[in-house]
């Protein structure tokens, strides 16, 4: 897939930047209000109590900023902070060397949590319940399986979707924490705090309009952001323009709604192909050659979110508001 500059996920040129933009306090984390709100009760408790915190799940859609979330709740606790992923660890003892590794209430995160092989998934079971592995050594008859005990840990599962897990995995979170699209006044936050950290600044109406266009999503806003400020200091700006900021978009390809050329060819080839809809999404995969769950987990969760798409028991429909947005005439 080509790089695109709208979508959530995370792209080489995002790694730089993003270490120095993550926060690192509950109270420097923009918006996700309700969240956050649950987040502090739990944590306070658990300090309270001097236990680990609860295993938590945290999902949704790329670039909304789960790892950061994950990162946080380690330093609010103050714990140590382990980071690993779920296609990482391909046998049962690569989790064990990982777990028996941990201090007491230590936060192990595992992005794409969902992709455990099963097999670990099981060995892990026991041990976010009761803090024990067990684990089988060798093979036929001489087989025999080991308990081995686990310091207390909190494990922080990150996934784009919670239907993703299988139902005992995500059983066993306490804590299960939907990331939500952000609101606009929050990423405009977001924006003048990343223009700060880049040493410059930007316009109320500037920020606002890279808050506009970047899909609710904090990643999305810091890349673009990056660029525009490329295009004003080239401009010779002291703080970022709104005519900048215009120009660096409409170069970017970025339209006024904050969609791509990915999203009009998902778009567009629902509606010549199919005449909107509905479509099924294997079927609409197909056509425009995409993966059915990469248009499921990225692209569709803020087309949905916008109104421009609607799920139906038959299928995917283009609304009359992405019609307009186009120009183009709503059929019924
Ligand atoms: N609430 C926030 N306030 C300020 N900046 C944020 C916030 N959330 C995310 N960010 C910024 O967005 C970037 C992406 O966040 P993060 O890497 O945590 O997303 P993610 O949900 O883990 O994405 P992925 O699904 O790809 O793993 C971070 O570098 C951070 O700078
Ligand atoms: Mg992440």
């Amino acid at each position: 897939m080509d790089e695109r500059m709208v979508t959530g996920e995370l792209q080489d040129e995002d790694q730089t930047i993003e270490q120095s933009l993550r926060p690192t306090t509950l109270n420097q984390y923009i918006g996700q209000d309700k969240a956050k709100e649950n987040l502090k009760v739990f944590i306070q408790a658990a300090k309270m109590r001097e236990e680990p915190l609860d295993h938590v799940l945290l999902y949704g859609p790329p670039g909304l900023g789960k790892t950061t979330l994950a990162a946080i709740i380690a330093n609010e606790m103050g714990v140590q902070f382990r980071s690993t992923s779920g296609p990482a660890i391909e046998r049962a003892g690569d989790l064990a060397a990982i777990l028996s590794s941990l201090e007491p209430g230590d936060v192990l995160f595992i992005d794409e949590v969902h992709r455990l092989p099963r097999t670990v998934e099981e060995v892990l079971y026991p041990a976010m319940e009761d803090f024990f592995l067990d684990i089988v050594i060798g093979t036929g008859p001489s087989a025999r399986s080991v308990r081995i005990d686990l310091p207390p840990f909190t494990l922080v599962g990150a996934t784009t979707r919670a239907g993703l897990l299988s139902a005992p995995l995500r059983d066993r979170f306490g804590v299960l924490s939907r990331l939500e699209f952000y609101e606009t006044k929050d990423l405009c936050s977001i924006v003048e705090r990343t223009a700060e950290i880049f040493n410059t600044s930007i316009t109320k109406e500037a920020a606002l309009e890279v808050a506009r266009r970047s899909r609710g999503t904090p990643r999305i806003a810091n890349r673009l952001l990056k660029r525009i400020r490329d295009i004003s200091q080239v401009n010779g700006e002291v703080a970022i323009s709104l005519a900048s900021t215009n120009t660096a978009l409409e170069m970017l390809q970025v339209d006024d709604a904050g969609l791509d050329h990915t999203d009009h060819k998902f778009l567009k080839g629902m509606i010549e192909s199919f005449n909107g809809g509905p479509v099924g999404l294997d079927t609409i995969a197909a056509t425009i050659g995409e993966e059915s769950q990469t248009i499921e987990d990225v692209y569709e969760p803020y087309l949905l979110q916008i109104g421009f798409i609607q799920r139906t028991p038959r299928g995917r429909i283009v609304t009359a508001k992405a019609y307009q947005h186009f120009g183009l005439r709503w059929h019924e």
